[in-house]
């Protein structure tokens, strides 16, 4: 029953860190009977919500953004004036998600030419960001994103996105 055998994990439903014992695959809300929990790894690091993210608390994210007539700025590198209606912005998120998907094309790839962000122009890289940077939906949808996980399409004002966490 070692401390070496135990980690600590951040439960994503509770939001609270419990402890895994890696041999015995037994996991505990209580720090284990007669274990020094500093000894446990990863015992104090744990951030909010999620374990991965580096210690500022920051991820790393590429997006796609189709924009949209009632977008905040209908307006982009591509079209001066965006009049694509809501619906059609879905339609073509969708479709781009399922080529990730297939693996057809990446992300990165169908930003540069097709994503209304300036980011487009580094294949949708956003750089690391932390909370409080981007809007609520956006945020709480990169936040939840595991590494190199595609996000289904998350609305802002801005308008649609696809996401990919990359760090
Ligand atoms: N790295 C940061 N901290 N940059 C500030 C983010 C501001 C933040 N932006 C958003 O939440 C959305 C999601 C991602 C892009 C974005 C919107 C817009 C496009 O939508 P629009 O504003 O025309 O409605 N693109 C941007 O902001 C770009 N500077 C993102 C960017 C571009 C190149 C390099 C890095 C970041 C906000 N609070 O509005």
């Amino acid at each position: 029953n070692a401390a070496a055998n135990w980690e600590v994990r951040m439960s994503r439903s509770r939001k609270i860190a419990y402890y895994y014992n890696r041999v015995t695959k037994e996991s505990t809300w209580e720090i284990p009977q007669g274990i020094d929990p500093t000894k446990i790894k990863g015992y104090g690091e744990q951030r909010d919500g999620n374990p991965q993210e580096s210690g500022a608390g920051q991820i790393r994210a590429s997006h796609l953004l189709v924009k949209h007539i009632e977008s905040r700025r209908p307006s982009s590198w591509k079209e001066v004036r965006i009049t694509r209606t809501k619906e059609q912005a879905l339609a073509l998120i969708l479709a781009y998600r399922e080529r990730i998907e297939k693996g057809e094309t990446t992300l990165a790839e169908l930003a540069i030419t097709e994503s209304d962000c300036s980011s487009s122009k580094r294949g949708g890289d956003l750089g690391f960001f932390g909370r409080g940077q981007m809007q609520p939906s956006f945020e709480e949808a990169a936040f939840k994103l595991e590494v190199d996980q595609l996000s289904e399409p998350v609305w802002s004002d801005s308008g649609v996105h696809l996401i990919l966490r990359t760090q």
